[in-house]
């Protein structure tokens, strides 16, 4: 990456996370041993009115399963007798937890940083938490150090780590009011209380102070009494972590770059830096019900993987680990599936840039006009890259602004054969393969580097 974008707040964003593009979420906690949600959408696609008795979100499960009558309150109590929530951190055991085989799956993935979940909205602590008491993973459950054990197989492998706190809602050590609708969130959803304030500020100081943080990832703002002690806490982590970079959910307080989740707050995608999450299904938390119909496959997160580069973001993609510690075989098959497909294209995701404004037209065009492949760029100092899928035929013109790119250096990253001649509103190439749903990427030789 050439030139830092500069994030919302004016600190240059370090290079490392804008030149990542590609990061792993994890949502892990007692909510994996219930581990059921509806299926039912995306947020931001789905209605609200019917979001919270229907959350897809099985990390919402302490919520969900309260709002009386909904699917999950019927199942709480058909097969849990509607025992209190937190028995389900005594049921959390981990006992098959490696985190040195998740680091592994996530590196050969081509992903640069890692997130895991500290403290989710139930309040229960990854770690020997302050004010926590016994009430987390160190003391019950799993009785182990969750965010050190990862933190430290992730960095062995040269990643990045970071860590997602809710400094929003804690359904334990804040409010505990079921929330049955968007609308009444912050007004008696969130705590906002000085106590509160004080404990979670806390604990993200615990978080800074121990593991040192190469991401601090805030979630549904932070507490109104509080408000006042986070540019001291910014710039301690600052001060602790000079690379570190920090997320927009602190209701306003600072941000080194925008997020969107699923499909919302999609217009944050147009900062300088910025990051979409999701999961590889529509729950970030395990959800034992969702189906393959539910999941991205390896086709559909390479390509959401590439159109998020292609604009100049990161993907912050989600696993949902089992409560025994491995990870789901479907979520894994398409980390691996990603895996695969970066030994050959990840020259052309990391450290890239778009295309300059007017340097090509989203969405190449067949020869034969049947109807647009599906087409994506990058490009470094020297190179332009082409990610080309559904190319009927094989065959596509990418509408580039001519005399950007030499043609006669077409060259597929995976090794095929390629053809590539200039015409007059681009480039025709033609390679077979390009009909896949995976994307292919054609390599092309900047006709003026730089
Ligand atoms: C990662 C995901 N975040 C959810 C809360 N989301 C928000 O508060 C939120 C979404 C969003 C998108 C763009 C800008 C701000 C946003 N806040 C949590 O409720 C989920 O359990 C999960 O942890």
């Amino acid at each position: 990456m050439t030139d830092d974008p500069q994030s919302p707040t004016g600190r240059p964003v370090p290079a490392w996370f804008t030149d990542a593009k590609f990061g792993i979420f994890v949502h892990w906690g007692a909510y994996s041993v219930p581990a059921w949600a509806e299926p039912t959408g995306e947020l931001g696609a789905t209605d609200p009115e019917v979001w919270f008795a229907h959350n897809p979100y099985a990390e919402w499960y302490w919520n969900t399963s309260q709002i009386e009558g909904s699917p999950a309150w019927e199942h709480h109590r058909a097969v849990y007798g509607g025992r209190p929530y937190d028995d389900f951190l005594d049921l959390w055991r981990a006992e098959s937890f490696d985190p040195g085989d998740w680091a592994d799956l996530f590196a050969r993935a081509g992903a640069r940083y890692v997130v895991p979940t500290t403290k989710h909205h139930d309040g229960i602590a990854l770690w020997d938490a302050p004010g926590t008491g016994t009430r987390n993973t160190v003391h019950r459950g799993p009785r182990r150090d969750l965010v050190a054990d990862l933190a430290g197989a992730v960095r062995a492998r040269g990643l990045r780590f970071g860590v997602y706190y809710s400094g929003g809602l804690d359904w334990y050590a804040g409010r505990r009011a079921v929330i049955r609708h968007e609308d009444r969130i912050d007004d008696y959803g969130r705590p906002h209380e000085a106590a509160y304030a004080a404990y979670a500020l806390r604990q993200v100081r615990d978080l800074i102070d121990r593991y040192r943080p190469d991401v601090l990832w805030n979630d549904i703002g932070w507490p109104d009494l509080g408000m006042a002690d986070l540019p001291g806490m910014f710039a301690g982590y600052y001060a602790a972590v000079p690379e570190g970079v920090v997320n927009d959910r602190w209701d306003g307080a600072h941000a080194d770059y925008l997020t969107s989740e699923y499909q919302a707050n999609r217009q944050n995608e147009t900062a300088a830096a910025w990051e979409n999450c999701r999961g590889v299904g529509l729950s970030f938390g395990y959800n034992r019900n969702e189906g393959p119909e539910d999941l991205l496959d390896t086709a559909g997160a390479v390509r959401l993987l590439v159109d998020v580069v292609s604009r100049g973001g990161n993907l912050l993609l989600n696993v949902g680990p089992k409560a025994d510690g491995t990870l789901p075989e479907e979520q894994r098959a398409v980390l691996e599936g990603i895996a695969s497909w970066m030994t050959h294209h990840a020259a052309a995701v990391h450290a890239t840039r778009p295309l300059e404004p007017g340097d090509a037209v989203p969405g190449g065009e067949t020869a034969d006009g049947e109807g647009p492949p599906w087409v994506r760029w990058t490009r470094d100092d020297r190179h332009a890259y082409a990610f080309v899928a559904g190319a009927p035929g094989g065959e596509a013109v990418l509408k580039v602004r001519p005399g950007l790119l030499d043609p006669a250096t077409a060259a597929r990253l995976d090794g095929g054969p390629v053809s590539a001649a200039a015409v007059s509103d681009g480039v025709r190439v033609a390679s077979p393969w390009l009909d896949a749903p995976l994307p292919a990427a054609v390599r092309f030789s900047l006709a003026s580097p730089g």
